[in-house]
This record gives C-alpha cells, structure tokens and sequence, in this order.
C-alpha cells in the first residue's frame, strides 16, 4: 500500500514536500488554508472590509537572498526571466513554474483548512479538515507540517501604549508607504522587516525614526559588483578557520561600508546574528532621511515614546513594530513542538531534532522550521529529501532519548554562537546543515567523488565551481541519491562564471530531459 503523507500548508515548504513525496513513491495530500499556494510569496492586499492580511511581505519586498542561493536544486533559475535579487512576484512566478514543471497542483487542496492533526499509534496520525463549513477527518500514514514560522506577529508588550495617540502596528500589517505619506513614523527593530520598511518610508515620510536595541551589521545586496553571498563560498566557510572568514568578511564590509552609525553599530560580531540586507540603509542615515536611535522602549506616550536611556521620540504619527514573529501551530496537541523551558511561548525555542522531529511523536515532520543563513528554500527542499528517505525507511532516527541529547547539543552550539534572541532559535549555517542531511542519502560532497564522476579535467573544474562558487544548493544534486549530475555540473560551473550568463542549451535539454521521465 502506497504511504500516505497528510502536508500542511502550500508555501514552499509544503511545494517540496509534494515534489519529494512524489519521487519517493508516496501519496502527498496537502491542503492548503488559503485560495492560493506560495506561501508568504503570495502578496496579499489587506481584506477591504476587516483589514485583515495573510501574507508578511509587503508590495516592495524583493527577497535579500541572490537567485543562485534560492534556486532549487532540480530546478535553475534562467537569469534570462529572473534578476539576481528578485521582486516578489517574480518569485512567486518561480514557485508557479516549479509547480507547472513537477505537476504539484492536482496534489493542492486549496481553501482547506487544518483544524486538528492528532497521533492515533504506530506512527499514523488523523487529520481533521475544515473546507466550505464541512469538516471531515482522515487517517494519514505521515503529517508534515509546512506552516512556516513568520505568520504570527510578535507584539511586544510595551508600557502604557494606550496612551498613544498615533497608530501602532506590526511590521506583518504593512503594505505600503500610502498613509505614512508626510507623517512622522518610528520603526522598531533592525531585522530584514525594519530596514526594508523604515527605507521606503524614508523616502516620502516628514520623519522616519529607526530604533534599535542590539544594532545590526548591515549587508549591501552586492559587494565588488557581486551578490554578497559570494563571499559565503564553500572554501571560505568550510575550509578556512572560522576566525579567519569572519575577520576577512568583517575586512570587506567595512571597507564598504565605512564607519557605522554609533546607533546601528552592533556589539557582536559579523556572523553572530540573522544578516540583515539592505544597501541604502548607511546611506539613508548619512543623508538625514532616517534618524537612527539606540536603545529599548521603556514607555509610550500620547505624542511618541521613551527610550531607555531617556531620549523622547516625538511627535510620531505612526509606530511600525518590525519585531518579528512567534512560533504558532494552533492545529497541534500543545507541547509538541515548543521546549519545556519557553514558558510563555515567545522564547520560539522548539524540541526537534534536527528541527524536523520531534522525539516520542513518529510520523510528524517539520519542513521549513528554520532560519539558515542563507536562503530557506533549498534548505526547505533538503529536509524534504532528508524526511522521505526516514518514511521509506532508508534512514534510521535514533532512539527519543539520542534525540533529547542531540537537541540540547544544538541549542547550546547556537548559545555559544548567536545573541541570545527568539531570533536566533532556529538558525542553521547552510553547509554544515546540509551536508549533515544530504550524507544520511548519499549526496553529500567530497573531491575524491568529483574525480569518480566526472573525470580528471572535468572533475576539477566542478569541484572548483563547488567550493570557490556561490553557494548554491545545486552541488548537493551531483552526488547520491536523487542526483542529476549531467544537469547539476552544466549548472555549477556557469554559476561559478559568475555575471549574468543565460542557460545554455544544454542545460535546458537537461531540464527537459527530467521533465519527461516525470
Ligand atoms: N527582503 C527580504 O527577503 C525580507 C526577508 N525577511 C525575512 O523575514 C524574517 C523575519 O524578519 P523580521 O520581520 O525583520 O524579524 P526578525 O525577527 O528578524 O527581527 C526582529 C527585530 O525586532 C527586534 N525586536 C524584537 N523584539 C523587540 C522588542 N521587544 N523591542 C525592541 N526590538 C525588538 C529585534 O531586535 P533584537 O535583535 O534586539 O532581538 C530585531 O531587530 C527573516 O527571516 C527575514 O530575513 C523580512 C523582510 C524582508
Ligand atoms: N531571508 C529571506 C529569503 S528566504 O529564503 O525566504
């Protein structure tokens, strides 16, 4: 009897988990609460009548991760139809191919809603669905949960914001600079939200305030000309001493950037918190169209807000709170995914090994439950490939108890690594992560298999694109299971060329030759 796996949610996380449930001989049934797949790439405008929005991208949001580190694996993005940092829409129309190309859509129930997934033994789990005011219930022999965690806003509980005479909203809520036109606006946060948004603002506002607690790095989209992610190239995250790749990115950054606002600048270092992308920002605050202010909010008042070390901010109209998102999987018995210690459910620390798992509850997986470094979608697609491979059995899980051991081993390394923050509870280094996976199937790297595969001369100059290249997922399709090596090399090395170079007609011919055996 062909498995059948119950998805949840059809942003990409959920689009991958139906492709790989494809190729893995399962049954993938996935629904889908909203009248469209794409996830938060779908833009949304509010509901005219409760205002009400679904998704967290706003109209401008072009993603802050290049085309060659979103693409994924199988499937190259031409940079004839894509720009190297798309808009939103673009992406979107990404998503819509890959869609269109591995026949994902019959396998979409949209407008369904999942009320309830609930463990009734041996790994099965009963799914209860909402679609048209009727509810009906199934048995599914797997559920992947593909709900994301940017959806719920995290709303700081500031003192005395009733006093507020302006508006206060989430960073989730906004769409657009219409009616902060002329206004007086504060922004909270410095993460992707804030800087993108305090940005636009900065351009038709009377006043745009950008406040921060911690500070942030801020990275430009391109360095020397190139996406700012050639510098995470495997050699220099892998091969080098980690010391040496900070002190050397650190180096270019500052060199780009010169000397960062005291406001904005950050005490940890380069890598020790979620990059924030953003390349008119330094130049937004040198030219006086943002006013940078550091410190935490320790009260509102009728005109604006106090800041901890007592500066006013005043007057403002409007306060945009960018301060990210919790954790909510509202359709889960409680205590499944959120760990013992986070008491008020805001820490967003989880209890998954691997952030997948989670122990004692076989046959519930979690994709796109992380932050990488790096873009989520090909990471989204590992985990993916890494979860149907445990489901037909050819990757043993270790015992609930090895899991709990692993679990804290991960939350302690990300300690030592990153500011402590509900941002930085899931991140994952793209890499390591995914070479963890990808070694459980066989698809991980190694140069002695670059020589095996593909010969001396041609062996050598994959290999150069793999390590010295961007870091795309694409090098994880060379080797192993599920691999498409032919397509995989032609890919690797015109990335590796670097600049804008279309897909040749080889690659192409390669594309097409899977979609016929699909
Ligand atoms: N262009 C793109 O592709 C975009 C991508 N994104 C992505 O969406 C995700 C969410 O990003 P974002 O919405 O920025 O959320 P983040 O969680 O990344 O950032 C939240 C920010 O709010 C601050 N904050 C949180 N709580 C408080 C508080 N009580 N008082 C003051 N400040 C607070 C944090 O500061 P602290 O560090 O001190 O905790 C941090 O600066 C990320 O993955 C991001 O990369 C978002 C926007 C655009
Ligand atoms: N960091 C935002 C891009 S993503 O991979 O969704």
């Amino acid at each position: 009897m062909t498995m059948r796996v119950a998805i949840i949610g059809a942003g990409v996380s959920g689009l991958v988990s139906i492709k790989q449930c494809l190729e893995a001989g399962l049954e993938p049934v996935c629904f889908e609460a909203l009248g469209h797949f794409g996830g938060q790439w779908h833009y949304t405008d509010p509901d005219p009548l409760t205002g009400e929005v679904v998704s967290s991208i706003y109209r401008s949001v072009v993603i802050n991760t290049s085309r060659e580190t979103m693409m994924m694996s199988d499937f190259p993005m031409d940079p004839k139809l894509y720009a190297i940092y798309p808009h939103n829409s673009r992406v979107q129309r990404y998503f819509e191919s890959y869609v269109e190309f591995f026949k994902l859509q019959p396998h979409i129930h949209l407008n369904h809603r999942v009320r309830g997934a609930h463990p009734v033994g041996d790994g099965k789990w009963t799914v209860e669905v909402e679609s048209g005011g009727q509810a009906t219930v199934d048995t599914y022999d797997a559920v992947f949960v593909c709900t994301g965690h940017h959806s719920a806003p995290n709303m700081p509980d500031w003192q005395d914001v009733g006093e507020f005479e302006g508006e206060l909203l989430h960073s989730h809520y906004y769409r657009d600079t219409v009616k902060f036109q002329g206004k007086d606006i504060a922004v909270v946060g410095v993460g992707n939200s804030g800087v993108d948004i305090s940005a636009e603002l900065s351009t038709c506002t009377k006043s745009t305030h950008l406040i921060t607690r911690s500070g942030t790095w801020v990275w430009p989209r391109f360095l020397f000309g190139e996406p700012y992610e050639s510098l995470g190239s495997r050699f220099m995250l892998q091969m080098m001493p980690r010391f040496l790749s900070i002190a050397a990115t650190q180096w270019v950054l500052n060199y780009t950037l010169g000397t960062i606002p005291k406001e904005l600048k950050p005490e940890h270092n380069l890598l020790a918190a979620h990059p924030t992308v953003r390349s008119d920002l330094i130049e937004r605050v040198r030219t006086g169209t943002i006013t940078p202010h550091r410190g935490a909010i320790k009260r509102f008042t009728k005109k604006g807000l106090e800041l901890t070390s007592g500066e006013m901010v005043e007057p403002l109209d409007a306060v945009v709170a960018a301060t990210g998102y919790t954790l909510n999987f509202p359709f889960l018995p409680k205590g499944i995914v959120q760990s013992d210690g986070d008491r008020d459910g805001k820490e967003n620390w989880t209890n998954l090994y691997r952030l997948m798992v989670a122990p004692g509850h076989p046959g519930l997986y979690f994709i796109g439950l992380c932050q990488p470094l790096g873009a989520l979608m090909p990471v989204s697609e590992m985990q993916a490939r890494w979860a149907t491979s445990v489901l037909k059995n050819e990757i043993p899980l270790p015992s609930p108890e090895r899991m709990h051991e692993d679990i804290a081993a991960y939350q302690r390394d990300l300690k030592k690594v990153f500011v402590k923050s509900p941002r930085h509870t899931l991140e994952v280094e793209f890499f390591p992560y995914m070479d963890m996976l990808a070694r459980d199937f066989g698809a991980h790297v190694t140069f002695g298999r670059f020589l095996s595969t593909f010969g001396v001369w041609q062996g050598v100059k994959t290999a150069r694109a793999a390590y010295f290249g961007p870091p795309s997922a694409v090098q994880y399709r060379l080797f192993g299971k599920g691999r498409k090596e032919e397509l995989a090399r032609l890919v690797l090395q015109r990335l590796a060329r670097k600049g804008d170079e279309e897909m040749s007609l080889e690659e192409m011919a390669e594309v097409e030759r899977y979609r016929a055996g699909n």
